[in-house]
């Protein structure tokens, strides 16, 4: 029986690792929160990966908010990078799989049509920049590695824009919501199960994989959807803004191409208002 084990388990993505391993009993897991297991202490990493013995590391830990990223640049590139070189050379050592996640955020978003993974890189924000870093270091570290290039993640956990929204409206809040950007919201758990099935089926085709669920949207779009699927549109002042003010510049179009995941893999991937309709009738 192989054994993963999944850093950053208590954040919205390692969450729903938990939800789906129950899809997935044939393996055995060790969740290990930011809590139980700090990414950025390699001392750390080795003593819990020595205490278990995984086959597997699903690293779920990351530094994601955007906007703080922006003055935190230290921090950011401490959890995303340099703890992805650690995790990548221990991992190296033990000969151990790494699954790891980065963004839509590595692309400065003046494409026009959906990124594949051969695209040129060129971050605009720090956030994404020091997600680019560890996937480099990553890349050169380890061999057996798997990267997904995911974006807009949301789900039922965590903080994201999908419960950003019904909270919103729950407080009969009057929106503006920006339609400058254009990507994919995309499922957690979707991202979870493809990534679970890919180690059932034992593949060893590593590299970088891009992941959203299928379609596009802008963000405005996004926050209709859910308003209007949950029955919550008429609650609500919803405006389209062309401009949201931030401190972090982000991609204007970051749609990934998910060709080389549908072709190598074999699995299905809903279209994002499916995905959200089902998450919606879930809860
Ligand atoms: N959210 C999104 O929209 C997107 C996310 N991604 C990527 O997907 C992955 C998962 O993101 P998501 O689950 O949404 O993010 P979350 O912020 O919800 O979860 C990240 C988790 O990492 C933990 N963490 C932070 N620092 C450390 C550390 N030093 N050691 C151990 N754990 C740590 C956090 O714990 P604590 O809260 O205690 O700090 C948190 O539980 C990340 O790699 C992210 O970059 C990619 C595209 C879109
Ligand atoms: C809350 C809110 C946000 N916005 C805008 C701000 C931003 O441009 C966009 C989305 O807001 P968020 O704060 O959820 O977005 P952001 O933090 O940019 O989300 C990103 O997170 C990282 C981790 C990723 O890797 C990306 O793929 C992406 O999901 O919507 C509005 O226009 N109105 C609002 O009321």
């Amino acid at each position: 029986m192989k054994t993963i084990l999944v850093t950053g388990a208590g954040g919205q993505l390692g969450q729903c690792f938990r939800k789906q391993a129950l899809k997935f009993p044939n393996f055995k897991y060790i969740f290990c929160t930011s809590r139980e297991l700090d990414i950025t202490s390699k001392t750390q990493l080795r003593s819990e990966i020595d205490r278990y013995s995984p086959d597997v590391v699903i690293n779920a830990a990351a530094y994601t908010n955007v906007e703080l990223a922006e003055t935190e640049k230290e921090k950011a590139f401490l959890v995303n990078a340099d703890a992805s070189r650690n995790l990548a050379e221990i991992c190296s050592e033990k000969a151990i799989e790494l699954f790891h996640f980065s963004t839509d955020y590595v692309f400065n978003g003046r494409a026009s049509e959906p990124y594949s993974e051969e695209d040129e890189i060129d971050p605009i924000n720090v956030y994404g920049a020091s997600k680019l870093e560890g996937e480099r270091m990553i890349e050169e570290k380890l061999e057996k590695h798997f990267i997904f290039r995911t974006s807009w993640l949301y789900s039922e956990f965590g903080h994201n824009f999908f419960k950003t929204i019904l909270k919103k409206a729950a407080k009969k809040a009057e929106l503006n919501i920006t339609s400058s950007q254009t990507g994919t919201p995309t499922n957690a758990n979707d991202l979870a199960e493809f990534v679970l099935k890919i180690i059932e089926s034992g593949s060893k085709e590593y590299g970088i994989y891009h992941f959203s669920n299928l379609g596009e949207a802008t963000w405005y779009d996004f926050a209709r959807e859910i308003l209007e699927y949950a029955g919550k549109i008429d609650e609500v002042v919803l405006n389209k803004t062309g401009f949201f003010k931030t401190k972090a510049e982000r991609p204007e179009y970051s749609v990934l191409s998910k060709e080389k995941a549908l072709n190598t893999f074999g699995f299905n991937i809903p279209h994002w208002k499916e995905s959200l309709h089902g998450l919606i009738d879930e809860n």
